[in-house]
């Protein structure tokens, strides 16, 4: 369906104050057009760019990850490569696009071919599950700094096909809405946050943990499916409550969201309440797709989860603007949010 473009040139919510991820992007990279000629879109601020290219519309993402940054440093190449290409695809998903095509640039410390060969095949394995071939890119040194060596950083982007008016973007929820998402969240987070030693998990779920934090699987053919019934939909890098809040702001509307209908794995089950709301609300990594629609549409959507690969559940509702988000509990009190991931806050 049409999504509500939001042609604001300056719509990502600033910090309060500091110069956080969001807050920077908005003062210094957001600018009102200047295109005459160009190829019209929205303004920035959505998973994907919905590029209007004469009667065709593609959609465009770029995402950069850097070792020690969006990867341990010691992780494993395969790992690195497709997760890399993945989190690019899951943007297309939040569009509704189908890939079609990525760019990949690479700066690198050293030409270490058994590095090279783990990534690419990491890499490849992903573009072929998902029939987006690599058609360019750029190569280049990570040089050392003060004697320590570079880091391994890539940026890829990725471009997919978006039929007519058919894709999502981040406005058009409106009140009354129901609020789904995919998947289990929180998943990566407690493998993340174990590693961080910030809580233990049981020995033997670790392994189910640490392989959803690095092998996210790009909700691809759901966002295809969900294109004609979604008012506003989003993939969750940084947590859910904090990319739900692009959402909202995009769309200047608010939420109400029940955290006894959230869905959680069995494994994230046994940890306790209160690391599951830290990993499920805010944890990140989870590369789900977080969607609204209409509630006439619930049966339409339930019905995905017949054979569906990946189940989708109702967590909450659209509010007008002027309340608050707020996530209740069981018994109606508001639950204390930890922040979500954000680069500079
Ligand atoms: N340096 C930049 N210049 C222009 N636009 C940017 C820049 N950095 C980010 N953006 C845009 O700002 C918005 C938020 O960026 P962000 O990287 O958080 O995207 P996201 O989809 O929320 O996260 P992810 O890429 O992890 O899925 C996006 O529309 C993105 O295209
Ligand atoms: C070593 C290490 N530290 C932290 C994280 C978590 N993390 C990094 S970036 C990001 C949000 C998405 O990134 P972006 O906004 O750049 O697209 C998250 C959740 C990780 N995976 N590995
Ligand atoms: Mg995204």
């Amino acid at each position: 369906m049409p999504a509500d473009a939001d042609d604001s040139p300056c719509s990502i919510s600033e910090g309060q104050g500091s110069l956080d991820e969001f807050s920077l992007i908005k003062r210094f990279f957001v600018r009102p057009e200047i295109g005459a000629g160009a190829w019209p879109s929205s303004s920035i601020g959505d998973d994907c760019a919905i590029l209007t290219i004469g009667a065709v519309k593609i959609a465009v993402t770029a995402d950069m990850m850097a070792l020690g940054t969006h990867f341990l440093d010691d992780a494993d190449p395969y790992t690195v490569g497709k997760k890399a290409l993945a989190v690019n695809l899951s943007d297309l998903a939040a569009a509704g696009a189908s890939p079609k095509a990525f760019f990949l640039s690479i700066a690198l410390p050293e030409a270490d071919p058994v590095w090279l060969k783990g990534f690419s095949e990491g890499l490849f394995e992903a573009a072929e599950r998902f029939h987006c071939p690599l058609r360019g890119g750029d190569t280049t040194k990570a040089a050392s700094v003060n004697g320590l060596p570079g880091k391994t950083c890539i940026s890829i982007c990725a471009m997919g096909e978006v039929e007519g008016d058919s894709y999502m973007t981040r406005g058009g929820a409106k009140p009354g809405d129901d609020i789904w998402v995919s998947g289990t969240p929180g998943d990566a987070y407690a493998a993340l946050g174990s590693i961080w030693g910030q809580f233990e998990v049981p020995v033997n779920d670790f392994s189910y943990f640490k392989a959803r934090m690095d092998t996210p699987t790009p909700r691809v053919e759901l966002g295809q499916k969900l294109k004609s019934v979604a008012t506003a939909c989003c993939d969750i890098s940084d947590g859910l409550v904090g990319d739900l809040g692009h959402i909202l702001e995009r769309s200047k509307v608010s939420a109400i969201l029940y955290w006894k209908d959230f869905p959680r794995s069995e494994q994230m089950k046994r940890l306790p309440e209160k690391v599951q709301r830290r990993c499920v609300l805010s944890g990140g990594d989870d590369y789900e797709l977080l969607f609204t629609a209409p509630k006439n549409k619930r049966a339409q959507i339930e019905n995905l989860n017949e054979g569906g690969a990946v189940k989708v559940t109702r967590i909450g509702e659209i509010a007008p603007a002027a309340e608050p988000l707020k996530v209740l509990d069981q018994d109606g009190k508001s639950i204390e949010l930890s922040k979500s991931f954000n680069h500079f806050a």
